[in-house]
């Protein structure tokens, strides 16, 4: 293959994985012009091009060396690893990026009885992804039939296609719509950042270096909440232990109550009502929880 001087990364021409991916590279830094055939798109300012496909061929072109890097959900590249081909095991995982949340679980019928894995023993179960079903059904010593189905999994047990299945879930809407009953998750997924183990040892290694010290600034970002609370001195001991995760937060006086603090801290993460009812009964008033734009430390 003739050698590139241009990064090349594959991303889901057309469904859940679209938007976000574009969003993030564009939060990147790196813009594309739109093809007439939307299939390539040249990188703009930087030497970056994407490659528009089926997100099921995205780990393959990257293990045969067409694109350098693909976002693509975790399920489809580990069912891809599990396939074992050459060069499939050499492929990893750069970046989890945060969005196309989902699971990959065992679902049965409504009324149907099931305690443990051994439960399936002697069961037809039907998916998309045979390698990582297979591949858990070894490592639970379950000796069942794995039927491979391209789509409308949900729909073999009514179909007396499958006894159970076994397929991404999120908010379980499908599974109730078709009577089923999640019992088993066998792999959590999101999006993710998939390249070769080993960085290519031309330009497009640093140019993927640099890649990946920006998105860890754009992902950083994004999941970073500003949270801005009054508190008495009494009660800072109190509100600081609910506080969720990151750095020692930064207290400040308030004018004219010598008693009370200004409460300024980085979390790394959602601040949710809850949290906040918490933060709230442990003393804490006045609170803002804020997006943080950009960070430079
Ligand atoms: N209900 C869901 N909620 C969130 N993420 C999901 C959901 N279903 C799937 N995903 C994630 O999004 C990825 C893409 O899902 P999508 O339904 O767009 O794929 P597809 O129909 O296989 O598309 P393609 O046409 O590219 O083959 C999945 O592989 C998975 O990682
Ligand atoms: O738990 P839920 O929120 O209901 O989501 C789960 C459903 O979403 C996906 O299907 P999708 O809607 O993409 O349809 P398709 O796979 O048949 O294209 C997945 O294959 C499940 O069927
Ligand atoms: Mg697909």
């Amino acid at each position: 293959m003739k050698p590139r001087d241009r990064l090349r990364i594959a991303m889901q021409k057309s469904g859940r994985l679209t938007e976000p991916a574009l969003e993030l590279l564009n939060r990147c830094g790196l813009t594309f012009r739109q093809s007439r055939d939307k299939l390539f798109c040249f990188g703009e300012g930087e030497p970056v091009d994407l490659l528009l496909v089926r997100d099921d061929d995205i780990p393959g072109l990257i293990a045969q060396g067409v694109c350098d890097l693909g976002i693509v959900g975790r399920n489809v590249l580990n069912e891809f690893k599990g396939t074992a081909t050459d060069g499939a095991a050499a492929l990893t995982e750069w970046r989890p990026l945060g969005f196309g949340r989902c699971r990959l679980s065992i679902a049965v019928p409504q009324e149907m009885n099931y305690a443990q894995p051994h439960d399936l023993n002697g069961m037809r179960i039907a998916t998309s992804y045979p390698a990582l079903l297979n591949g858990w059904l070894k490592a639970q010593e379950v000796d069942a039939a794995v039927v491979t189905l391209a789509g409308s999994v949900e729909i073999a047990p009514k179909l007396g296609t499958a006894d159970v299945i076994c397929d991404l879930v999120q908010s379980g809407g499908t599974l109730v719509a078709n009577q089923l009953r999640e019992t088993e998750v066998l792999l959590q997924s999101e999006a993710v950042l998939a390249g070769p183990e080993a960085l290519p040892t031309d330009e497009r290694g640093d140019m993927i270096e640099l890649l990946l010290k920006r998105l860890d600034g754009v992902i950083q970002v994004r999941e970073s909440r500003l949270l801005l609370l009054q508190t008495s001195r009494t009660s800072l001991d109190a509100v600081t232990r609910l506080l969720p995760g990151g750095p020692q937060p930064t207290l400040l006086p308030v004018a004219g109550q010598p008693d009370q603090l200004m409460l300024q801290a980085l979390c790394a993460g959602e601040v949710s009502w809850r949290q906040l009812e918490e933060i709230k009964k442990a003393g804490a008033r006045e609170m803002f929880v804020l997006p943080v734009e950009k960070m430079l430390a």
